[in-house]
C-alpha cells in the first residue's frame, strides 16, 4: 500500500484508541458482563418444554400466585413446571410453581439490579449519552476496519505478531458484535414495537396472555418476557403457528421476527449460553487486542526514551563519542555528581532535543574529535540543529577529548562550542582541550565542575586507560581479487598475543605507525570465546591521490597491509568500545549492517554467536561491489548461515547486474521484516562502513521505512532515529 496512505491508517488505528481508551473499555467491558446474562440465563433456567402451556391454565396459576402483577418473566419448563421471575426490593426472585396445581417447588434469588445497570452503562453510560455511545461504536468499527491494512496476519512470537494475528482472526466477530450495535442505534433490523410512552402502566404477565388469547387465537404459551418496562412479549403457538405478540395498553401485535436477527446476534441470545459465550469471547478479543496494542506502543516510547540518570534532573552530563571514551568519562561525571548528592542526568547528545537542554541548570559536555577534525558522527544532528536553535540561558562547560598529532586538534569540541555561544548558550567553565589519554586532565576538570555546582564528590572511580598490546602476525591475506582493479585492497590479519587478552568483538586495536603519528582504531572481528590470543582485523589500504596526482598511502594501512611480514611483532593498545559490542543480553537479536572493511567486527560477532551458541537471531546485509571480486568472507558467511547461526544472509552487489543495489536497497527491500525485527523483537541494529554512503544511505532508508510503518513525519522518523542512537539500538561504526 502507498505509504502515506498507510501512515494515515496507522495514526487513525492507534489515536484513536488511545483518545477513546475510557470510553472503548467501558463499552467492551460491560459488553462482556452483559453477555454473562443469556450464559447465566441457560444456566439457572431447566429445560425449556417442548409442548407449550395451556395458555388459560397459565393465566389461572398467575392469577393465584401473582395478584399484584409483579412478575417480570414466565418462562415454561419440562414436567409441567413454570418459572416466574418476581422483583421484590429491586432483586429478582425466581420460584417455580407445578402449573397444575399451583403449588410453588423451589426458590432463588438473583442480583437483577446489577445487569440493569451494566446494560445502562453499555447503552448511555447512566447519563442518556446514547448518542456518545454511537459515535464511539463508529470509531471502534473504524479501528477495527483499518486493523488489518496495517499488516498480513502471519504467525509471528511476538506481541504485535500475536496483536496482528488475533485481530485478523476475531475481525469477523467483534465486527458482528459491534455492526450490530449501530444497527440497532439506528432501529435497522429491529422489530416494529408499538409506540410506547413512559408513562404507559406496565401490562401484567396473565393480562397480557388474555390480551393475545382474544385477539391473536392463543393457544399454548412458552414464555413471557417484558419489553421496555411496560409491553410484554407473548411467546407462544397461535392458529398459524410459533408466534411472538408485543402486548401493550395501546394494543397487541403479532410480530414476525422478534427480538430480530441483529438485537440476538448483539445480545448473543440466539443459540443462548453457546452465543453469549461467542460474544464474550469477542469482548475479550476486544480487550487483549487493547491491551497487546498499548503495551507495544509504551514499549516502543520507552525504547526511545532510556537514559541513565535521576528523574526531573537539573544537571546534564552530555557526551559525544566515536569510540566510547567520552560517553565512559561522562557516565563516571554523572556517578560521582549523584555519589556527591546532585541530580544528574546522563544521555548523549544523539537523542537531546534544544528545547530539553535549556531545562537543565547546568549542561556539561564531554565530546571527541573525530575524523579529520569533524565531531563525532552521534553529534552530527545536534551540531546542526544547534545552528538554528535560541539557547540564551543555557549554562554550559565542554570538556574536549582530543589527539595533538591530528592537524586539527580538539576540533571537535570548538565547533559544538563556537554552536552553542552562537546559539545564546553562556559557557561557564572555560573549556579543558585534553591530548591523549584523558584520565588526569577529567579529574581536573571534575573537580571544577563540583566547585561550580557547589557539591561535594562521592568515590570517583578512576577510567581505565587503553591497555598496551604485543602482537605476533601470523596469518595476513588479501580479501578481495587483485586481479579486479574495480575493488579495493583489503585484507585480513590474524595476530597472535603471548598472554591472554580481554576483550569482546567489536572492540578496537589502536595502531600507531610511528612516533609522532596519530593512531589508528581497527575493529578486532574476533572473539575470546574462541582464542583469547588471537585478533583478526579487517583493514582496507588507504590511498589518497595528492595534488600531483600520484598517490599516497595511509601509513598506518600501509604498515599493516604491505610493511609487517608474517612473524613480526606490532605494537598497539586495546581500546574497549561498548557502543559497538553484542548486545549484552544474550537473546536480542542483532541487524548487521556492512559495507566493505565494514563487515570486520562482525566476523567476531558472528564467531561469538557460533561458540557461544547464542540464542538471540541474527541478520546480516553484506554490500560491497562484486560477488566475484569482494564478497570478503563469503564461504564463512555462508557455511555460519547453512549452519543456523546467521538466521538471514542478505547481499548487495552494486556493480553486478541484478546484484541487489546498495546495503539501502535490500532494507527498503526487506522492510516490513526489518520493523518487526526492529520493534517486534527489539533488535539492536549495528552499522559498520564507509560514513558518507553507508551511513547517510542507512539512516535515510531507516528514516523512510520508520516513518512509512509508524505513520510519522520526516522530522519525527529522524527524531526517533537519535533516540534509538541515544540509547543504543541503533549503533554505528563508521569510518569517513
Ligand atoms: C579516526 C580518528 C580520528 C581522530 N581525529 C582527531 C582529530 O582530528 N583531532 C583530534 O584532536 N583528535 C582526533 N582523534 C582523537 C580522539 O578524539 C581521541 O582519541 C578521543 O579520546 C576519542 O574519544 P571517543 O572514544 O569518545 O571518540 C581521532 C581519533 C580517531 C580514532
Amino acid at each position: 500500500m502507498n505509504p502515506r496512505y498507510r501512515r494515515i491508517l496507522g495514526w487513525l488505528h492507534r489515536w484513536l484508541t488511545l483518545i477513546l481508551l475510557p470510553l472503548f473499555a467501558l463499552i467492551i467491558i460491560t459488553g462482556a458482563i452483559l453477555s454473562l446474562d443469556p450464559i447465566l440465563d441457560d444456566l439457572r433456567s431447566g429445560q425449556a418444554a417442548e409442548a407449550p402451556a395451556d395458555a388459560a391454565t397459565l393465566v389461572r396459576l398467575l392469577d393465584q400466585v401473582d395478584p399484584g402483577h409483579r412478575v417480570r418473566s414466565v418462562a415454561v419448563e419440562e414436567g409441567g413446571v413454570v418459572m416466574l421471575e418476581f422483583r421484590e426490593q429491586g432483586r429478582s426472585q425466581f420460584r417455580s410453581f407445578d402449573l397444575d396445581t399451583g403449588e410453588q417447588l423451589e426458590q432463588r434469588g438473583e442480583q437483577g439490579d446489577f445487569f440493569n445497570i451494566v446494560k445502562h452503562l453499555h447503552k448511555d453510560l447512566l447519563l442518556g449519552a446514547e448518542s456518545v455511545v454511537e459515535i464511539a461504536t463508529y470509531l471502534m468499527v473504524l479501528v477495527m476496519i483499518v486493523g488489518p491494512f496495517l499488516a498480513w496476519p502471519r504467525l509471528r512470537r511476538t506481541l504485535v505478531g500475536w496483536h496482528t494475528l488475533g485481530g485478523w482472526v476475531v475481525l469477523p466477530l467483534v465486527l458482528m458484535v459491534s455492526v450490530t450495535g449501530i444497527l440497532m442505534s439506528l432501529h435497522i433490523g429491529t422489530p416494529q414495537l408499538p409506540r410506547l410512552h413512559p408513562d404507559d402502566p406496565r401490562m401484567g404477565m396473565a393480562p397480557a396472555i388474555e390480551a393475545v388469547m382474544v385477539t391473536g387465537d392463543l393457544s399454548g404459551v412458552r414464555e413471557v418476557t417484558r419489553v421496555k418496562n411496560s409491553a410484554a412479549a407473548v411467546w407462544g403457538v397461535d392458529p398459524v403457528g410459533e408466534a411472538v405478540h408485543v402486548v401493550s395498553p395501546h394494543g397487541v401485535i403479532r410480530q414476525e421476527n422478534f427480538p430480530g436477527l441483529v438485537k440476538a446476534l448483539h445480545e448473543g441470545t440466539w443459540a443462548g449460553a453457546w452465543s453469549g459465550m461467542l460474544n464474550l469471547l469477542a469482548s475479550l478479543a476486544l480487550v487483549g487486542l487493547m491491551g497487546t496494542g498499548l503495551w507495544s506502543w509504551a514499549r516502543r516510547i520507552r525504547q526511545g526514551r532510556q537514559r541513565s540518570g535521576d528523574e526531573g534532573a537539573d544537571i546534564l552530563v552530555a557526551h559525544a563519542s566515536q569510540t566510547g571514551t567520552a560517553a565512559k568519562l561522562a557516565d563516571l561525571t554523572r556517578q560521582a555528581l549523584q555519589a556527591g548528592g546532585g541530580r544528574v542526568l546522563h544521555a548523549s547528545v544523539a537523542g537531546l532535543s534544544m528545547a530539553e537542554l535549556k531545562g537543565f541548570r547546568q549542561v556539561f559536555l564531554i565530546t571527541s574529535t573525530a575524523g579529520d577534525g569533524q565531531v563525532p558522527e552521534q553529534a552530527r544532528a545536534f551540531l546542526k540543529a544547534l545552528a538554528g536553535a535560541d539557547l540564551a540561558g543555557c549554562r554550559f562547560s565542554i570538556l574536549a577529548l582530543g589527539d595533538r598529532s591530528y592537524s586539527h586538534f580538539c576540533r571537535g569540541g570548538e565547533q559544538l562550542r563556537e554552536a552553542l555561544l552562537a546559539a545564546g548558550g553562556e559557557e561557564v567553565l572555560p573549556m579543558v582541550k585534553v591530548d591523549g589519554d584523558p584520565a588526569a586532565d577529567w579529574r581536573c576538570w571534575l573537580d571544577q565542575v563540583a566547585a561550580q555546582l557547589d557539591i561535594g564528590l562521592g568515590d570517583v572511580a578512576a577510567p581505565q586507560g587503553d591497555p598496551s598490546v604485543r602482537l605476533t602476525l601470523r596469518e595476513r591475506h588479501q580479501l578481495n581479487d587483485p586481479a579486479d582493479p574495480d575493488t579495493h585492497e583489503v585484507w585480513s590479519l590474524r595476530f597472535e598475543s603471548p598472554e591472554p587478552l580481554a576483550f569482546r568483538p567489536g572492540d578496537l586495536l589502536l595502531v600507531r605507525p610511528g612516533a609522532g603519528e596519530p593512531a589508528r582504531p581497527y575493529s578486532i572481528g574476533s572473539t575470546p570465546q574462541e582464542d583469547p590470543r588471537s585478533l583478526l582485523l579487517t583493514v582496507a589500504l588507504v590511498s589518497h591521490r595528492q595534488a600531483d596526482g600520484s598517490q599516497r598511502l595511509g601509513k598506518a594501512s600501509e604498515l599493516l597491509c604491505r610493511q609487517l611480514k608474517e612473524g613480526d611483532v606490532l605494537e598497539g593498545h586495546l581500546r574497549a568500545h561498548p557502543d559497538f559490542n553484542p548486545p549484552e543480553d544474550a537473546k536480542r537479536p542483532m541487524i548487521m549492517l556492512a559495507a566493505g572493511c565494514g563487515i570486520a567486527p562482525f566476523m567476531g560477532f558472528m564467531a561469538e554467536q557460533a561458540c557461544l551458541r547464542r540464542p538471540g537471531p541474527t541478520w546480516l546485509i553484506f554490500g560491497n561491489r562484486k560477488r566475484a571480486g569482494d564478497f570478503f568472507y563469503g564461504q564463512q558467511l555462508e557455511a555460519w548461515h547453512e549452519a543456523g547461526y546467521l538466521n538471514r544472509l542478505d547481499t548487495a552487489f552494486s556493480r553486478d547486474t541484478d546484484g541487489g543495489g546498495y546495503v539501502q536497497d535490500r532494507l527498503h527491500a526487506a522492510a516490513d521484516e526489518l520493523m518487526v525485527w526492529a520493534l517486534e523483537r527489539d533488535a539492536v541494529i549495528y552499522v559498520c562502513g564507509n560514513a558518507g554512503s553507508l551511513g547517510q544511505g542507512v539512516r535515510a532508508a531507516l528514516a523512510e521505512i520508520l516513518a512509512a510503518h509508524e505513520g510519522l513525519d520526516e522530522d519525527q522518523a529522524i527524531r526517533r532515529l537519535q533516540q534509538w542512537e541515544a540509547r543504543g539500538k541503533l549503533r554505528m561504526d563508521l569510518i569517513d
